[in-house]
């Protein structure tokens, strides 16, 4: 390992050590005590002429024949798949009503639940942002009822979270697993009678959207649900553009992490970029004209948004990319427009990349592979894990295509090369594809989930310097602009 090298390693080992330490959970869950008079739902049967009514509160309980009532006035719940809302029983087996058709006296606000909620998953919002709750639909699960794997559709581009209220009926299975298999809500007993206490319990869970959950096979009983999609509002921007925000404590630690990086010349000599893969994934607006840097500026969510300002705080230039995984092995043959163009997925047949359109691929990062992404190496000075090297192939990260368009004959004339130096890995893009093909709730139109990445410029030493010394104004950081960083000899910016 070359001097350079190392120096480099150690300080981005103290900037990975500090952007680590900024992970906050990303879900929270709880009981509520329910009163009498406050617990009823009510609905509407199938031909909309009667009205039904559950008393979640009721002392004895809730019996097996008003469930059914309930389930003969709901539908089948279908899920998302691609644009299309399908009803897949081998995928999800469950029955719902659509929040117009019926009424809960429960009241998600006043119970505190969304506080509890906000303190969690919230944490570095601004605290003017306001949580907002809103009731999307009620489920019903009986015996043999399930929801394979899945993450939740995005509704729009505030949407971050998604609250599932458990009411207490007796069950037994219909448990929720969050992030595989490896986080277990055990509804079913958070909800059952507890002979200490007979005050009926309901149990909720909320969770980052982009989670991958699964609803376990109810064994018997049914489990009733109703789903909120929670939203973080902007307040109105009560502070003008001049009045700063107070930096939190991990925000001015990993900004100067990163400036203790520019300053020492003898790491990246000839500059190079940061990256960041970030923790949240975002719904991606396929409509919007701008490009993604542009679009997420400021709306990032937790810990991402607070890396996000740490870099931006130094001038240098900060991009947000997507990342996505175009499936073509060796032996095929590339794409050559990229409208028509798409691999095959195996699992599911379908297009891995119809969803994305024309103008967002322009910015968005090409892998030709579906091996780990390769990373930092410390032990390895800085190479590519895995056997890679950035500058060896074609389509890894740190390269990214010129334009969004694939047509013409040459086509590596359009890629530059610039090493990126991932600070944390990016969110491993089987989520994202897995996003893009199967949004498990029912669709919306125009939103996709892409797993995104912050990156950094960082010219070369004396080019940096002038820009930590205030002599340079802050460098633009539109989507198309080229030139700020080009002075970093033989590492042009790829756009
Ligand atoms: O009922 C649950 O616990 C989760 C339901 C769910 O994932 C959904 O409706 O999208
Ligand atoms: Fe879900």
């Amino acid at each position: 390992m070359s001097r350079q090298d190392s120096a480099l390693t150690e300080h981005l080992r103290e900037l990975q050590e500090r952007v680590e330490e900024l992970v906050v959970p990303r879900h929270c869950y709880g009981t509520f005590p329910l009163e009498e008079g406050k617990a009823k739902l009510f609905y509407e049967n199938a031909d909309g002429q009667r009205i039904g009514r559950i008393d979640f509160a009721h002392p004895n309980g809730v019996d097996d024949a008003q469930l059914q009532d309930l389930v003969e006035a709901c539908e089948p719940a279908k899920f998302g798949r691609g644009d299309q809302d399908v009803l897949d029983e081998t995928y999800r087996k469950a029955w719902k009503l659509d929040a117009a058709k019926f009424a809960t006296q429960f009241d998600v606000v006043n119970s505190g639940i969304l506080v509890t909620v906000r303190d969690a998953l919230l944490q570095y919002a601004k605290s003017a942002d306001i949580l907002e709750a809103r009731l999307d639909k009620m489920n019903i699960y009986g015996p043999g009822s399930f929801f394979k794997p899945h993450v939740d559709t995005p509704r729009d581009s505030d949407m971050f979270a998604t609250l599932v209220i458990v009411f207490p009926t007796e069950h037994i299975g219909g448990d929720l697993y969050l992030f595989g298999k490896k986080w277990l809500f055990e509804s079913s007993k958070m909800v059952s009678k507890d002979p200490t206490d007979p005050t009926p319990k309901l149990a909720f869970v909320a969770f980052y959207s982009d989670i991958e959950h699964e609803v376990a096979v109810v064994e018997s009983g049914y489990r009733v649900t109703v789903t909120y999609n929670l939203y973080c509002r902007k307040a109105m921007d009560p502070v003008g553009p001049l009045v700063s925000i107070k930096p939190t404590l991990q925000e001015i630690q990993i900004r100067e992490a990163i400036r203790s990086i520019a300053l020492n010349e003898s790491a990246m000599p000839h500059g190079g970029i940061l990256g960041f893969g970030l923790t949240h994934q975002y719904p991606i607006d396929v409509r919007a004209m701008e490009g993604l840097t542009a679009t997420f500026k400021g709306v990032l969510k937790g810990s991402d948004a607070v890396i996000e300002r740490a870099c931006r705080a130094l001038g240098f230039k900060v991009k947000v990319k997507a990342l996505y995984c175009y499936h073509y092995g060796p032996d095929q043959d590339r794409p050559t427009d990229s409208a028509s163009t798409s691999a095959r997925d195996e699992s599911t047949g379908s297009n891995s990349t119809q969803f994305i359109p024309h103008h967002v691929r322009g910015s968005l990062w090409l892998l030709g592979t579906t091996d780990p992404v390769p990373t930092l190496d410390p032990e390895n000075g800085g190479e590519w894990t895995d056997g890679w090297s950035p500058l060896e192939l074609d389509y890894v990260p740190g390269i990214r295509v010129k334009r969004p368009n694939w047509e013409g004959s040459d086509e590596r004339s359009r890629i530059r090369r610039k090493p990126v130096w991932w600070v944390t890995r990016p969110n491993w893009l089987m989520e994202s594809q897995k996003a893009y093909l199967a949004h498990g709730n029912e669709t919306s139109v125009g939103y996709v989930y892409g797993t995104l990445v912050l990156t950094i410029s960082i010219p070369e030493p004396a080019a940096r310097k002038k820009i930590l010394d205030g002599e340079v104004e802050l460098v633009s950081d539109s989507e198309d602009s080229v030139a700020t960083d080009n002075a970093a000899g033989g590492y042009a910016d790829s756009d």
